[in-house]
């Protein structure tokens, strides 16, 4: 994407961004209010820019045609994911593979291998209104994979997934960035440290950082720990942060 901008009335989302991802895992953080979500919307082709160019897959967002050729081959998980409280878990996960226009034939195996993929064979002709928050988030999971992919996005996937779950989402994730772009959303670090190939910190609308876990890290290790607290990686969000804070600030400064 080159120069993406995502207003919402007065506020900028998103202010002009240039960002590339190629396969693996993606990890987006940020503080609340960042523009996480407003650029996985964008990617995912349920929000369209204000501003700027995206392709995706090829595709150049802006064609109607190219969206629907771009949406067989996605998979996303919104923030808040709305379901059919009364659909079985299979069916709702084969409700997905329709609208993606997975051919018949093909879709009833592959809903039952997402649906192993996330751990929940044992639950699959349940009603979803019967699963718990944790399982309901990894039956958004299972929806999002059903149709394997090209580009995969998750926003706040870890959101109400117990600690022995989340320790099974990683792997997963890192199972599916060998496949495919994997772009996902998170307010945790650990989340990016165990799993993300890549991390991008995102701040105010722009980017703020661009690295791999292992050089966030490394900013971390390079500031003062008494100073700022918290381990290696949390360390370097928050200098990473207060280094683009800085930079804006200067910035500003220098055009009044
Ligand atoms: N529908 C909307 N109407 C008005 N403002 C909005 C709307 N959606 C988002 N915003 C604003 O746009 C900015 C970016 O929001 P966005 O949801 O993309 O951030 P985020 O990084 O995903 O935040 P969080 O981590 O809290 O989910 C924020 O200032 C938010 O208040």
């Amino acid at each position: 994407m080159t120069g993406l901008t995502v207003r919402h009335r007065r506020t900028v989302a998103l202010d002009g961004i240039d960002l590339d991802f190629g396969p693996g895992v993606h990890g987006l953080l940020g503080p609340n209010g960042a523009g996480k979500t407003s650029l996985i919307r964008v990617l995912a082709t349920v929000a369209r820019p204000d501003g700027g160019r995206v392709e995706l897959l090829g595709h150049d967002l802006s064609g109607h045609r190219e969206l629907a050729a771009a949406r067989r081959r996605l998979g996303y998980l919104p923030q808040d994911f709305g379901y059919y409280p009364g659909f079985t878990v299979r069916e709702f996960v084969a409700y997905v593979a329709w609208l993606k226009e997975m051919p018949g034939a093909e879709a009833g195996a592959a809903v039952e291998r997402a649906v192993a993929r996330v751990g929940l064979t044992d639950r699959i002709d349940a009603k979803v209104k019967t699963l718990s928050g944790g399982m309901v988030r990894r039956v958004g999971i299972a929806q999002a994979i059903v149709n394997d992919p090209a580009v995969l996005l998750l926003d706040e996937p870890t959101a109400g997934l117990d600690p022995e779950q989340r320790v099974e989402f990683r792997s997963l994730l890192q199972e599916l960035g060998g496949e495919s772009t994997v772009v996902v959303s998170t307010h945790l670090v650990e989340d990016v440290a165990a799993a993300c190939t890549e991390v991008t910190l995102v701040e105010s609308g722009q980017v703020a950082y661009r690295g791999t876990p292992t050089s966030l890290a490394e900013l971390g290790e390079s500031v003062d720990g008494a100073a700022i607290g918290g381990n290696a990686m949390e360390r370097g969000y928050t200098a990473a942060l207060r280094g683009h804070r800085a930079e804006a600030a200067t910035t500003a400064g220098a055009r009044r």
